[in-house]
C-alpha cells in the first residue's frame, strides 16, 4: 500500500532523510521509532505531499505521491487539527466535504466514523468540551472519514491516560482488522511493541533496522537480560564479565546481556558469594533493543 523508495531530503545543510526504504501492506501496523529529530514527521510530510523529496519514490496503492492519491491517505498529526467551537459531527461533516463527501453517503460515513470511535454520544457536544481522550479518538475520526487505505498516527497516545490510550489502541487494532495500512510514529516503546506488526529505527535520518519484533530480537547477540540489585556492584560486574555477559545500565538498574539463556541455578551460581538483593531475568524487549541499535549508532567509529 505504502512504498518509499530511496528517499532523501536536506534542509539547506541538514540532511533530514537518507535513502530511506519502506513499505506498509494493507493491514499491516508498520512502527517507525527514532528519537527527536530522526525524520519522522519529515517522512510523514513526503508522504503526505506537503514536501517533495531530493531523491526517491514515494507511492500510494501503487500511484505516486500526487493530488490524485490524497483520497488514499488520512493522517492523525501530532497535535489534533479540530474546531475547537464546533460540535464533533460539524468537524467531521467539514472534513468529509474537503474529500468531497456530500449528501447521505456524507452523512453515512460519519456516522460510521463517530460510532467507530465511539463519540456518537457526543456528536453534538462542542470539541472544546471533550476530554483530551475525546479529542485524540475524534482527531482519529477525522483522519478516517474518508476510508483511506493508509492512516498514518503521529503519536496517537502521547499525553493520554491509560485508560484514554487503551480506547486508542482498540481503534488502531481496528483499523487493522479492516485491512487499513498503518504507519504509527511513536516515543512509547511498550505502545509500539503491542501494536505494531513491524518496527524500523530511525536516527539521524537513516533507517538503521527494520522487522517484527521478533526479527530483531533475532539480530541481537543476546535473547535474554538479569537485572540485579546488589550492594556490591563493582564485584558483581567483574565477575558478570569473566563470565562473558555484557554490562548495561537502564537508568539506574544494573543489567546484563546474557548470550545463553541458563537455568536459574546456573544463572545464580554465577553470582556465588556475592549479596544479591534481587535478581530478575527477563527476554529482550523493544525498549532493550532500540537502546541498543540507537546507541550503537552514536559510538564513534
Ligand atoms: N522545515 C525545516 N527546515 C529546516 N530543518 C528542518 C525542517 N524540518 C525538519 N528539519 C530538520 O530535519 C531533521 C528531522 O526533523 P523531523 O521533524 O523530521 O524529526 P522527528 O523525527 O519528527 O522529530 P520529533 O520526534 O522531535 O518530532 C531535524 O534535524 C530537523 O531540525
Amino acid at each position: 500500500m505504502l512504498d518509499i523508495q530511496n528517499l532523501s531530503k536536506t534542509f539547506g545543510q541538514r540532511q533530514a532523510l537518507t535513502d530511506l526504504n519502506l513499505t506498509v501492506s494493507p493491514g499491516e501496523i508498520y512502527g517507525l521509532l527514532g528519537p527527536n529529530g530522526a525524520g519522522k514527521t519529515t517522512t510523514i510530510n513526503l508522504l503526505s505531499g506537503l514536501l517533495f523529496p531530493d531523491e526517491g519514490e514515494v507511492s500510494l496503492a501503487g500511484t505516486p505521491v500526487s493530488d490524485a492519491t490524497k483520497p488514499y491517505l488520512g493522517v492523525m498529526p501530532q497535535q489534533n487539527l479540530l474546531y475547537q467551537s464546533l460540535t464533533c459531527r460539524e468537524n467531521l461533516v467539514f472534513f468529509a466535504k474537503i474529500y468531497g463527501l456530500s449528501g447521505s453517503e456524507r452523512n453515512r460515513r460519519i456516522q460510521r466514523c463517530l460510532q467507530s470511535v465511539q463519540l456518537e454520544n457526543r456528536a453534538d457536544s462542542v470539541v472544546g468540551a471533550l476530554s483530551g481522550g475525546m479529542q485524540r479518538r475524534l482527531s482519529l475520526a477525522v483522519a478516517i472519514v474518508h476510508e483511506p487505505k493508509l492512516v498514518v498516527l503521529d503519536e496517537p497516545t502521547t499525553g493520554l491516560d491509560i485508560e484514554a490510550r487503551y480506547g486508542v489502541w482498540d481503534l488502531i487494532r481496528q483499523l487493522k482488522q479492516d485491512r487499513v495500512a498503518v504507519l504509527l510514529t511513536t516515543h512509547l516503546l511498550d505502545e509500539a511493541e503491542r501494536l505494531c506488526d513491524r518496527i524500523g529505527f530511525l536516527k539521524q535520518g537513516h533507517l538503521l533496522m527494520q522487522g517484527s519484533l521478533e526479527t530483531l530480537r533475532h539480530r541481537m547477540p543476546a535473547q535474554e537480560v538479569v537485572t540485579i540489585e546488589t550492594p556490591d556492584e563493582a564485584a558483581a560486574i567483574a565477575r558478570a564479565r569473566a563470565h562473558g555477559f555484557t554490562m548495561r545500565r537502564y537508568d539506574t538498574r544494573l543489567t546484563f546481556w546474557i548470550p545463553e539463556k541458563l537455568e536459574l541455578p546456573d544463572l545464580l551460581a554465577k553470582f556465588d558469594g556475592i549479596t544479591l538483593d534481587s535478581i530478575a531475568r527477563s527476554p529482550l524487549t523493544l525498549e532493550h533493543i532500540y537502546l541498543e541499535v540507537t546507541r550503537a549508532a552514536s559510538t564513534p567509529k
